[in-house]
């Protein structure tokens, strides 16, 4: 389940009934069960519940059809709050508390309606136009969309059977989107759906209401991912992320086959449990956006999936200093060294070689950005001979004769990156090997180290080894 997500703890369904009462005509006392729970074999008890979350937990008005797919409100969430991590990692340069109207498409909105509905709930600046292809499922979207009243924030189109996937992408060329999302249909065939039924030990633990539309399509849903991928080399960079829900765990190394045989290395994974059922969500981008490991990447994979898991973006490096203070002097120090490179120190809100115009998303220590590699020995033997012996150290102010403004730096460079210092844990202190030829008056002197972590995020930027030489070159300097 994402940490973020509240439904971690088990629910108690007497305390959910008494904020929503129709739910008191489902609670049953089990024998076996000390607290009085809901059948969740009970199509109407399972829409009910649904209901009653999304008004006590998002405020949100919810009429479910007893004919469409009642969606499971804490595995619906997981998803948006991915999504919610991969804008704000996106957004790094973006001023604190600055509020940026994301723009998302959601494929298959289903009869609820349900994730654009929380995600506008979650953030007030947040818009969407999601498809839905089931006249039935189109209505009873808007119907709950206007009992809502977001529809001035939802828009719902009506694709025909044979518009592209991604319609809200082909309609206007003029709109870009931060991010698409969607819950394909999962099987391929009817005989599919009973297969997997069978195949589940004990029976499915909960009913499944889903009409023909929502859970088939030709191909699986494999085929509708792939279909959406081929489409999306057609819309590239006017959509940051393009991402989408797997109900089958083969499907994510069919997928990411895809990717690769599409040139597209800017790939994440996502894996997503609640209780006895596992999904996974797949995004690419065409921009040079890169996002952190925790985001693009699962950790302990099946290992079926090991092979498909995207390269790193995070680099964690190990190193002693006596302070926090003192390591990011360290750090300093040492990026003021290199030519021609930008950064912020955010630890002690200093400015160097720019004049940011704007205060970035503080969960770094320093933001850094390069046009290309001026660090290492081959670079710098380059630049020795080239030198210049008047020039200065900055080629960005050289060239527009002014300081570089944060757009500037993110348009113009080819590399930016975090530095993160992590503070070790408590008690992890390391006191130096005792010096013979200090003597036992000088031993007052030896200061303590501690364990710090430098953690390094590729923020943007298409070539991988100049993120990685950058990094190992500020590695051994700080050894
Ligand atoms: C598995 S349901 C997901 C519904 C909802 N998003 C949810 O998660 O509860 C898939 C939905 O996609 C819709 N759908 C299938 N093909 C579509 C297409 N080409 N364009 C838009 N919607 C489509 C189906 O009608 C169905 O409502």
């Amino acid at each position: 389940m994402h940490p973020r997500n509240f439904y971690r703890d088990k629910i108690d369904f007497t305390q959910l009934a008494d904020a929503y009462p129709p739910l008191k005509n489902y609670l049953i006392q089990a024998s076996n069960h000390p607290n009085k729970i809901i059948d969740f074999k009970d199509q109407a008890a399972q829409r009910c519940l649904t209901e009653a979350l999304l008004h006590r937990d998002f405020n949100l008005k919810m009429s479910l059809p007893p004919d469409r797919l009642c969606p499971p409100v804490p595995n619906r969430l997981n998803y948006v709050l991915w999504l919610q991590d991969v804008i704000s990692a996106s957004d790094y340069m973006k001023e604190q508390n600055a509020e940026v109207m994301v723009h998302g498409v959601d494929i298959g909105t289903g009869s609820s309606a349900i994730y654009p509905l929380l995600a506008c709930t979650l953030e007030k600046s947040w818009n969407f136009v999601v498809s839905e292809i089931d006249p039935s499922s189109f209505e009873s979207a808007n119907r709950n969309i206007l009992a809502n009243e977001l529809n001035d924030r939802i828009r719902v189109i009506q694709p025909g059977a044979s518009s592209p996937i991604l319609l809200p992408l082909f309609l206007d060329e003029s709109k870009c989107f931060d991010f698409t999302m969607c819950n394909p249909p999962f099987y391929g065939s009817i005989q599919e759906v009973i297969q997997s039924a069978e195949a589940k030990q004990y029976g499915p633990n909960a009913v499944c209401t889903g009409a023909e539309v929502e859970m088939i399509t030709s191909g699986g849903e494999s085929t509708f991912v792939a279909e959406m991928v081929k489409e999306s080399l057609v819309v590239r960079e006017r959509c940051r992320w393009f991402t989408s829900m797997l109900g089958k765990l083969s499907s994510v190394a069919e997928i990411v086959e895809i990717f690769k045989s599409n040139s597209i290395d800017n790939y994440i994974l996502a894996e997503f449990v609640q209780g006895q059922t596992r999904r996974w969500a797949v995004g690419w981008s065409f921009t040079d956006i890169r996002l952190p490991d925790s985001i693009s990447r699962i950790p302990n994979a099946n290992p079926t999936i090991s092979k498909c898991i995207p390269a790193h973006n995070t680099i964690k490096q190990p190193v002693l200093s006596a302070s926090k203070e003192s390591l990011c002097d360290a750090l300093t120090s040492i990026l003021s060294s290199i030519n021609h490179l930008f950064f912020k120190s955010i630890h002690n809100r200093t400015t160097y070689d720019m004049d940011v115009d704007t205060e970035p998303n503080a969960s770094a220590d320093f933001l850094v950005f390069a046009q290309e590699d001026t660090w290492s020995r081959s670079a710098r033997r380059r630049q020795n001979q080239l030198l210049d012996k008047s020039s200065g150290r900055n080629t960005f102010e050289q060239s527009s004769g002014s300081a570089q403004t944060a757009s500037d730096l993110v348009h113009s460079s080819r590399m930016a990156c975090s530095i993160h210092v992590l503070q070790p844990p408590a008690n992890d202190s390391v006191v130096p090997p005792s010096n013979p030829a200090l003597t036992e008056s000088k031993s007052a002197t030896v200061t303590a180290t501690e364990n710090f972590t430098m953690e390094f995020n590729w923020r943007q930027g298409r070539d991988r080894d100049l993120f990685a030489s950058f990094c190992s070159h500020i590695s051994r300097k700080m050894r």
